[in-house]
């Protein structure tokens, strides 16, 4: 049996200097500990890291199954083994898909025709060929979808803003709760409206319950079942079910077993983007994601920025016992960035048993959460600053901004980098105090004061600058997390690419769905059955 890892590294988590001396002792740290790949900097030097814990967290990587899992997935291995699937969505950002095949399916083929289709409506639907079953050109595209059949493209489409380009526009309907739904159609035209259902599996409650909402919204208007086929189109590896809709075969776009949900961007699910910003930047999205493949795949660890990114958090949920993780973009369109990272780190890694089954004895995934600076300075920050909890933070900062506003930019980075530099100096109980005498304060009143101001430091963070938000470095950005996230379920030993976790709630929800229809509820717990009864009896007062 291996020796565990944490042991040591949590005794080395121990010895660390603060990063106030860390950075006095040594000029050169913001140069020895950083690294960059594909246009992307990752500054990580304001981490709780010196050489010799860097070096072990180096030696962690080296001796971990990182390569050896990396070449599986690259060989189109089952390596989630509790689906008996390959993870295959890098296939999906290749410039060059000829002749790759898997289990002896020409995927390439596969690949290049999903493109070609996607294309060839999305073409149809911005020179206003598609039209609706009364003649009119489709005006405006429903995107029915939810979890990674909706956060990538609805967090690109947002980050991607200054690309669009398209006359039709896009509405997201992700949520069960009928507000969503009932808040697009009151705006649209059935006639000039088309539906496409995102769902792998086509069999998400969600989402098939909206699009039935939607067609029977059509119905409504008298649409019969030719113009519903019209009208519908769909992204799933169900064809079957998909066709029990009403969806024809020529109306539903591709996806395949060996791409999971949350890794699905990079295809058909991605046509919302491309729809927004266009075929030619859709492919900057992928290739800037196949670039950071590449450096991924060809790096060494050393200068590896997703192996870099997975080290340190494993550093502190394991060795310092954080269970969160911020993530701050100082970008208004990347805002939506933390909700798709939250899926795709927390749905892949939050796991309790290792690929074996055996039950795992130290933590996995952090609480993903954040939200665009500098909004988040004046709500959730003073806690980074000053609580007891310690929080890794990414900072994200796109340098060229899509605008020409006076000097916004560099009010914006100096709060970025600001905010970096405050949570890794901290102020001193002397800095506060000095500070409080400076401002004409009596000796009493400073001295009530000081300890209130002083902020301890030493709060990790990670600054990551990209030239611009490109679609090119937006694919890269996307890319290098998903590959973090990999690189963290390597070294915790447990399957990314599942998540059973979800499936509960989906199974008690059906008969409690039951009970609320007016059915039994012996079976049920006495909380259950209360907020039932509490329920049940305030909506029937309602509707009387
Ligand atoms: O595309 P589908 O099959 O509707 O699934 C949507 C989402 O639901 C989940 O399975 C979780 O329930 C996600 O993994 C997935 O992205």
């Amino acid at each position: 049996m291996s020796v565990s890892p944490w042991p040591a590294l949590k005794t080395l988590a121990a010895q660390q200097d603060s990063l106030r001396q860390a950075f006095d002792n040594d000029p050169v740290r913001a140069a020895r500990f950083s690294a960059s790949a594909c246009g992307i900097t990752l500054d990580y030097s304001k981490n709780l890291i010196n050489t010799q814990s860097w070096s072990a967290l180096q030696q962690l990587a080296a001796q971990s199954q990182i390569k050896p899992t990396l070449n599986a997935m690259l060989n189109g291995e089952c390596i989630n083994n509790t689906e008996h699937r390959a993870a295959w969505h890098m296939m999906l950002r290749k410039a060059d898909v000829n002749g790759l095949t898997l289990d002896g399916e020409d995927v390439g083929a596969q690949i290049l025709a999903c493109r070609a289709q996607v294309t060839a409506l999305i073409n149809q639907l911005h020179q206003g060929q598609y039209l609706g079953y009364s003649g009119k050109p489709i005006t405006d595209l429903i995107w029915v979808g939810i979890g990674g059949s909706l956060l990538g493209p609805q967090m690109a489409v947002e980050a991607l803003t200054p690309y669009h380009c398209s006359p039709v526009k896009l509405h997201f309907a992700g949520n069960i709760d009928g507000a969503v739904v009932s808040d697009i159609i009151k705006h649209l035209n059935p006639e000039t409206t088309l539906t496409i259902v995102a769902s792998k599996s086509f069999g998400t409650e969600e989402t098939i319950q909206n699009a039935l909402t939607i067609r029977q919204w059509f119905k409504q208007y008298g649409a019969d079942s030719a113009a519903i086929v019209q009208h519908f189109w769909a992204a799933s590896s169900n064809i079957s079910a998909a066709a029990e809709f009403g969806i024809i075969e020529q109306h539903i776009l591709p996806m395949w077993d060996w791409v999971g949900g949350r890794y699905s961007l990079w295809s058909a699910i991605g046509l919302p983007v491309a729809l927004m910003i266009g075929t030619e930047q859709f492919a900057q999205l992928l290739a800037g994601a196949e670039a950071m493949d590449q450096h991924f795949i060809h790096t060494p660890f050393s200068e590896n920025l997703p192996v870099t990114l997975a080290l340190l958090g494993v550093w502190y949920i394991n060795a310092y016992g954080c269970q969160a993780q911020a993530l701050l973009p100082y970008s208004h369109y990347l805002r939506l960035l933390p909700s798709y990272v939250q899926q795709l780190d927390m749905e892949s890694n939050g796991k309790s048993v290792d690929v074996n089954g055996r039950i795992l004895t130290e933590a996995t995934a952090p609480v993903i959460w954040g939200d665009a600076g500098t909004n988040g300075q004046h709500a959730y920050h003073q806690l980074l600053h000053q609580s007891r909890l310690v929080v890794p933070a990414d900072f994200i900062l796109p340098i060229k901004p899509a605008h020409n506003l006076g000097d916004h930019q560099q009010r914006l980075a100096a709060h970025c980098f600001a905010q970096t530099q405050a949570l890794m100096q901290g102020k001193t109980l002397d800095e506060a105090m000095n500070e409080c005498l400076a401002d004409g304060m009596t000796d009493t009143d400073a001295a009530m004061l000081a300890p209130h101001k002083v902020s301890p430091g030493n709060k990790p963070s990670n600054t990551l600058l990209l030239p611009e938000l490109s679609p090119y470095y937006l694919g890269a950005l996307i890319a290098m997390y998903e590959h973090k996230v990999f690189c963290q379920g390597v070294l915790w030993h447990i399957n990314s690419f599942d998540q059973w976790g979800v499936e509960l709630g989906k199974q008690l929800s059906g008969p409690i769905y039951q009970a609320l229809s007016g059915n039994r509820t012996e079976t049920l717990d006495s909380s259950t059955q209360a907020l039932i009864k509490l329920f049940s009896h305030q909506i029937n007062n309602n509707n009387a």
